[in-house]
């Protein structure tokens, strides 16, 4: 019988291959993975369903050699496609209840929330993680809703009995922060795939989520 995979909040890296400076999406990830990403997101804007499709069944493959969980933006039918770990939906995708009817009880689904209600009313939810949307604001998706910030970091971990993830201008010069207020982990895009060195952007960032402290760089 299958059972819901473990999973590690710490480091999510969530893809962008506009923002990888011309690198394979594969490099990107491996790269991050050596660096201690714990979780991976395939979330591409602009590519054709049959592209996310091979992208993802790549991905899958990659990931489940390194025994990293595999999350797919938005898209069920792809997680089921090529048995992703798990699918990450918003407050405008998929109702969760759809989600989990289609992906049944053994993968992680994950739920933007954007307000301290939603965060609230997500306590009755058969969802696995929260993703707290967006903490700052950010230049890789400016259609979010207002920022919640670090006090707002704070307020959602204290309402939530969901393990969170902060995502939304995440950088090693905020990460610790988010941690502090109770968050299980961030969510990050560009501080990894437009870094000069994945590797070791995924290394910094993995050890302020751990060690809950700031590094000199
Ligand atoms: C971990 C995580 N948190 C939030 C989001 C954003 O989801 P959503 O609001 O549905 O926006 P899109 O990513 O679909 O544009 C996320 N993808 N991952
Ligand atoms: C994919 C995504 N979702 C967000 C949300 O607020 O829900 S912000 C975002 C992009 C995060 O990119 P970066 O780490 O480069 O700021
Ligand atoms: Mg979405």
């Amino acid at each position: 019988m299958n059972q819901k995979p473990s999973f590690d909040l710490s480091l999510y890296l969530v893809t962008d291959r506009e923002l990888s400076l011309g690198r394979p999406l594969e490099f990107i990830v491996e790269e991050a993975i050596k660096g201690g990403v714990t979780m991976v997101q395939l979330r591409e804007t602009s590519c054709s369903t049959l592209e996310f499709y091979q992208l993802a069944k790549k991905l899958k493959a990659l990931l489940q050699a390194r025994n990293v969980p595999l999350i797919i933006n938005n898209r069920a039918d792809i997680a089921l496609a090529v048995d992703a770990d798990g699918l990450h939906i918003g407050q405008s995708d998929l109702p969760w209840q759809v989600a989990r009817r289609l992906l049944g009880p053994d993968k992680i689904i994950g739920l933007s929330v954007e307000t301290l209600r939603q965060a609230s009313d997500a306590n009755e939810l058969d969802i696995d993680y929260i993703g707290i949307s967006p903490v700052f604001a950010t230049p890789t998706k400016t259609d979010t809703a207002p920022p919640f910030g670090l006090e707002g970091v704070k307020a959602v971990c204290a309402v939530s009995r969901h393990p969170s993830v902060g995502i939304g201008g995440i950088s090693s010069q905020n990460a610790a922060q988010i941690i502090a207020k109770g968050a299980s982990g961030i969510a990050v895009v560009s501080a990894i795939s437009a870094a000069e060195n994945p590797r070791q952007a995924a290394k910094l960032l993995a050890n302020i989520v751990k060690n809950k402290v700031y590094e000199m760089e």
